[in-house]
């Protein structure tokens, strides 16, 4: 059987609890939206196999729940990770304050060097916007 992909990749999605880190995902890999809110039990995880110049890149996405209780296991997905998520919410200033949390944990438990994308979710809530989009824009990662 021919091989499904040539490449693997492992990515992370993390943030505060309801910043939208399933729909992200859900958007990403069925495009589809969901407008309620259940909250991700530990952690869970989707593929999605794309075509990068020829090249067959899969990529397992792992979802992880932003409440707190959960954090014990959720750190541990942190290791395997090529490449971090990390999501706020426009809308929550809040959510936005937790990503020096959210960064400071990376820093903690994930390899060394690896990727960080730092993402402000409900981009479509503008009228609702909390946090800036020049303070999205500014660094937060060392
Ligand atoms: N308006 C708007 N609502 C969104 C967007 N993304 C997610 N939501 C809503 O925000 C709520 C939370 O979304 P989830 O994806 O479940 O949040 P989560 O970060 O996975 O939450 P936990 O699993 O608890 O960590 C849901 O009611 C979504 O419908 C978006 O881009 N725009």
């Amino acid at each position: 059987m021919a091989k499904q992909y040539d490449v693997l990749f492992r990515l992370l999605l993390i943030g505060d609890s309801g910043v939208g880190k399933t729909c992200l995902l859900c958007r990403f890999t069925d495009n589809e939206f969901h407008p309620s809110h259940i909250s991700t039990i530990g952690v869970d995880f989707k593929m999605k196999t794309i075509d990068v110049d020829g090249i067959k890149v899969r990529i397992q996405i792992w979802d992880t729940a932003g409440q707190e209780r959960y954090q014990t296991i959720t750190k541990q997905y942190y290791r395997r990770a090529q490449g971090i998520f990390l999501v706020y919410d426009i809308t929550s200033e809040r959510s936005y304050q937790h990503i020096m949390k959210w960064a400071s944990d990376v820093d903690e438990y994930a390899p060394e060097g690896v990727q960080k994308i730092l993402i402000g979710n409900k981009a479509d809530e503008d009228q609702k916007r909390q946090v800036g989009r020049h303070q999205g824009m500014k660094a937060v990662f060392n």
